[in-house]
């Protein structure tokens, strides 16, 4: 419960719907702290809390032009979004349990003490709630939002909540029929029930999702409707459903633009089946243009979690939309992870038992375990150059010695969890990267028993290997220089257009990273 509390100036005080939750928020127009049983909840940096004067949505579902342009500018802070950074990632961070690796959100190397604090409002709706953080604060980074440890965090035995998310809040719809909904927000009757149902309960979960969200803006006192000034605009999202024809060309992936490209139809023409002119109103005015849901689709996609909750007695595997939560950037190596608290249904973000996180350093989850970039990229919208599970199409017989190629860059685990085992490489390897333990995957590896490697076959095998390797480069029409160049020489490119052009960068800075991986085992061998 609340203890003491700081009063000078004013007093706010407000009670929640059901929870009924009774909070004294005392509040001093300086105050830079806001102490909770003496957890440091939020900084809130010169803090002033604005009257509620803000004229909500009138529940057409549109953008509100004053509070969607002040985000737009925000999330865009002049000179954050650096680009020329993507190669930094050799760069070490704050020792985690990966000390070696940098989160691939945090490639750019701005200081999170530089990167602006959302603004208070979107900690205040959320507090009034009933949602809770602990320690951890909201930032604009160069990935859009990102969550920052607000102090050291010690490892600890057991793993540590540093937020908590009402059922309340959430959006949620169960994966399969009969459809739930969690909160129960859709009456009974309602068309946009009708249009769900028609779904494809197997592959049409974004679909759904799209339109639980756009029903949420338009109902009634939804939080959505005051959280939806801080998701993405249409020019602030990465998904590729939101890229134009040209920026697709800039993927150098005919594959991948053409998946997006049908998964830009598929939904435009379930918008045109279901928003069509003989449509009631309540429904029409959901999404009065195919850009509205497809940007609503895209909302799904990049931010969705599926997850398992159990509410009374039943279990449902549900898609969900959880605000904060879905703040978290992605990490191959986490340092948090959603738990969902049975007992009084909270959806929690836990960090890892035993991680150390240094004030300042980004929070962030596992999206997708064991994906390629592709993957990442039609999904999210993004790409890592030190993707531990990207792959190489490899089609000569030559092969390197696997155990040898492990112990010459201290590689310790299974195929499944390859790491960078640090005891043994005194400290830690700046060179063994993601790419690197991606490149112990990929490359063609022969392992006979006891049967050492013979250093001249070796050689010849890493030439071989090399060959192939600029092989795949030589097929793009551009090189990783160039890339880079066009990217730091072109500020103001949409956010799509930029991940198209990083994904061709990272695809070609993972190869050249095999290529320099080849280089130093072929030395180490030798001495
Ligand atoms: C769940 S949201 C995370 C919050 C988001 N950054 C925002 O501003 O609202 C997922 C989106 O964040 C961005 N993102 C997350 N992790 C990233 C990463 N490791 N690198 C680049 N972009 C990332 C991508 O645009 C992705 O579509």
């Amino acid at each position: 419960m609340v203890s003491s509390i700081l009063l000078q100036q004013s007093i706010n005080c407000f009670i929640c719907n059901h929870q009924v939750l009774s909070l004294a928020l005392f509040l001093s127009r300086s105050c830079k702290y806001l102490f909770i049983n003496s957890n440091v909840l939020f900084w809130l940096k010169s803090m002033e809390l604005k009257q509620l004067g803000r004229k909500l949505n009138n529940g057409f579902g549109e953008k509100r032009p004053n509070l969607m342009e002040k985000c737009t500018s925000s999330r865009r802070i002049g000179g954050i979004k650096a680009r020329g950074a993507v190669n930094a990632i050799e760069t070490a961070s704050s020792p985690t349990a990966f000390p070696f690796f940098q989160t691939e959100s945090q490639q750019e190397d701005t200081p999170a003490s530089k990167l602006e604090l959302a603004d208070p409002e979107f900690y205040k709706m959320g507090f009034v709630r009933s949602m809770r953080a602990y320690g951890v604060e909201f930032r604009e980074g160069p990935n859009g939002f990102g969550v920052y440890a607000a102090k050291d965090i010690e490892p600890t035995r057991r793993a540590k909540v540093v937020m908590e998310i009402p059922l309340e809040l959430m959006l949620t719809i169960s994966q399969k029929t009969p459809w739930m909904f969690f909160p129960d927000i859709i009456p009974v009757g309602h068309p946009i029930f009708d249009i769900i149902n028609s779904t494809n309960p197997e592959t049409d979960w974004d679909l759904r999702m799209a339109c639980l969200l756009l029903y949420a803006f338009d109902h009634d006192k939804n939080f959505w409707q005051l959280y939806s000034d801080f998701l993405p605009s249409e020019e602030e999202c990465t998904s590729l459903l939101l890229a134009t024809e040209d920026d697709l060309k800039e993927l150098h992936d005919e594959n991948l633009a053409s998946t997006m490209r049908s998964e830009k139809a598929r939904a435009l023409e379930f918008w045109e089946k279901n928003w069509h002119s003989a449509m009631p109103l309540k429904v029409k005015r959901l999404a009065r243009d195919p850009q509205r849901f497809i940007w609503a689709v895209s909302m799904a996609q990049t931010r969705h979690i599926n997850f398992r909750i159990r509410v009374g007695s039943l279990i449902q595997d549900a898609n969900m939309f959880a605000p904060y939560a879905d703040m978290l950037n992605h990490s191959c190596q986490p340092n948090c992870f959603f738990h969902w608290r049975f007992r009084d249904r909270m959806f929690e973000v836990m960090t890892n038992a035993g991680q150390r996180i240094k004030k300042g350093e980004e929070m962030t989850v596992n999206y997708m375990s064991g994906q390629r970039n592709n993957m990442l990229m039609q999904r999210y919208g993004f790409s890592s150059p030190s993707n531990p599970w990207d792959v190489l199409p490899f089609s000569g017989n030559a092969k390197i010695h696997l155990d040898s190629f492990l112990s010459v860059f201290n590689i310790s685990g299974s195929h499944e969890d390859y790491y960078l085992n640090a005891k043994v490489a005194n400290g830690g390897d700046s060179f063994v990267d993601g790419a690197v333990l991606a490149a112990a995957r990929t490359l063609p590896t022969w392992s006979e028993g006891d049967i050492p490697a013979i250093p001249s076959i070796e050689i010849k095998a890493v030439k071989a290997l090399q060959e192939e390797c600029k092989q795949i480069l030589g097929e793009y029409s551009t090189t990783s220089k160039q890339d880079q160049h066009i990217l730091d020489s072109t500020p103001e490119m949409s956010w799509t257009r930029e991940a198209a052009i990083k994904y061709r960068l990272h695809r070609k800075l993972f190869v050249e990273k095999v290529i320099q991986a080849l280089d130093i085992y072929q030395d180490r061998i030798l001495f």
